[in-house]
């Protein structure tokens, strides 16, 4: 395929390459119909550069839709780093990142994501100021995946609520995938409402920090394999890993009753919807869920504040109870459900004006 028709619903993507640092990245700018683009930038030992590439094309068009959901005037993009969080980070190649970020002139902000730390970005920021999410010392918002695993917990109970008509976290079980900055924070809050948990992560250390948590607050956590995971005799799965992680192999090995995570891109495809459905596996869109992250650097560009990110994350409940209502009314799955209420509503706003006229945010005229 041409990378033309690869990149055909994309406004921009730009290819950044630094040989002194050996900085590989590739920034994906899908729309900026209803304002600049915000995402986060992830950092991967991607297997080829096409599989990094098809990454950063879904989750720029995921942004679009979630900005969409989360009611703010921003629109979709992403970044990804190749390479191995682990082993290549150093200072120079986050600020030679940061270059070509700000040579986008405020068409594209950025934070972290998977891979990524608050503190990697403070050497991005002597570059450009379109960064987010660092800590307050900085200017920043701080860590966005605080809000993040808020949001997750908000889906949770909107999904008990929608399930058994009670909010209430503990006396059920858990099947987490991934205890990073997301993951960890939702296990160690469901850990604190007296639920038992079934955790996987390819890292031993972030296991053992949860096992340690659990140990000092007298809780039950099973470790299972990266396989085994799906299988997890749960009530909910709740994926804070990689994306595409429901497909034909895990919908035929999950037991759980619903699917709520921060993951994105969840669905390897749309049709994945469709087949948890039949399962009567109910399905919280992902980019709903995890949109406390996105509702806090969106705030930020605004002259952050903690109270109004706190109230916007709390509407993740009822927009996610709106959702599930509009999917049963229609037959619909939620996913179509959420992709329909999205696509309207930025059909509606581009009628206004089709481009963004302004580098800097308006200030916050309106409290909600
Ligand atoms: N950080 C944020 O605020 C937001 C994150 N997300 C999404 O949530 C997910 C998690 O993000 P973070 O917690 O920030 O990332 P992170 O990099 O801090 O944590 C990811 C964790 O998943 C583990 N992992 C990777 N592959 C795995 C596998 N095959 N099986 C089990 N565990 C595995 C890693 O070892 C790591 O502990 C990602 O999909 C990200 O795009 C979405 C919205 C905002
Ligand atoms: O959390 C962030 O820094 C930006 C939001 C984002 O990238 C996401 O929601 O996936």
């Amino acid at each position: 395929m041409s990378v033309f028709s690869k990149i055909r619903e994309h406004e921009q993507v730009v290819f950044c390459n630094d040989e002194s640092t050996g900085l590989k990245a590739i920034i994906a700018i899908h729309s900026t119909r209803l304002g600049p683009a915000l995402g986060g930038c992830r950092m991967l030992p991607y297997a080829s550069e096409e599989e990094a590439l098809e990454d950063v094309l879904r989750l720029s068009k995921g942004m679009t839709y979630k900005c969409a959901a989360a009611d703010v005037d921003f629109g979709g993009g992403k970044a990804v780093i190749i390479g191995d969080p682990a082993r290549d980070k150093t200072p120079e190649l986050f600020r030679a990142f940061g270059q070509f970020v700000e040579s986008l002139n405020g068409r594209f902000y950025t934070g972290t994501d998977m891979g990524t730390t608050p503190e990697d970005f403070v050497h991005g920021l002597r570059e450009t100021n379109c960064i987010v999410g660092v800590d307050e010392v900085y200017g920043g918002s701080g860590d966005s995946s605080v809000p993040t695993a808020q949001g997750v917990i908000y889906g949770l109970q909107a999904t008990n609520q929608a399930l058994i008509g009670s909010d209430e976290l503990g006396s059920k079980c858990y099947s987490i995938q991934g205890l990073g900055k997301v993951g960890f924070k939702v296990a160690e809050r469901l850990l604190e409402e007296g639920a038992d948990l079934y955790v996987t992560d390819i890292n031993q250390q972030a296991i053992e920090r949860l096992l340690s948590k659990a140990k000092i607050l007298g809780a039950g956590v099973k470790v299972l394999s990266s396989e085994e995971i799906y299988q997890a005799n749960a009530d909910v799965f709740i994926p804070c890993a990689m994306g595409g992680i429901i497909n034909d192999q895990t919908i035929e090995q999950l037991k759980v009753k619903a699917v709520v995570g921060s993951a994105n891109n969840q669905l390897l495809e749309l049709r994945h919807g469709q087949l948890l459905k039949e399962k009567g596996i109910l399905f919280a869109p992902d980019y709903i869920v995890n949109s406390g992250g996105l509702i806090q650097v969106a705030d930020e560009l605004y002259t952050p504040n903690k109270e109004r990110v706190l109230q916007k994350t709390k509407a993740i409940y009822n927009s996610l109870l709106h959702i599930y209502e509009y999917a049963n009314t229609l037959g619909i799955t939620t996913i179509e459900a959420a992709n329909e209420f999205c696509e309207k509503r930025i059909e509606a706003r581009s009628r206004r004006n089709s481009f963004f006229s302004h580098m800097k945010r308006p200030k916050w005229a309106v409290r909600t």
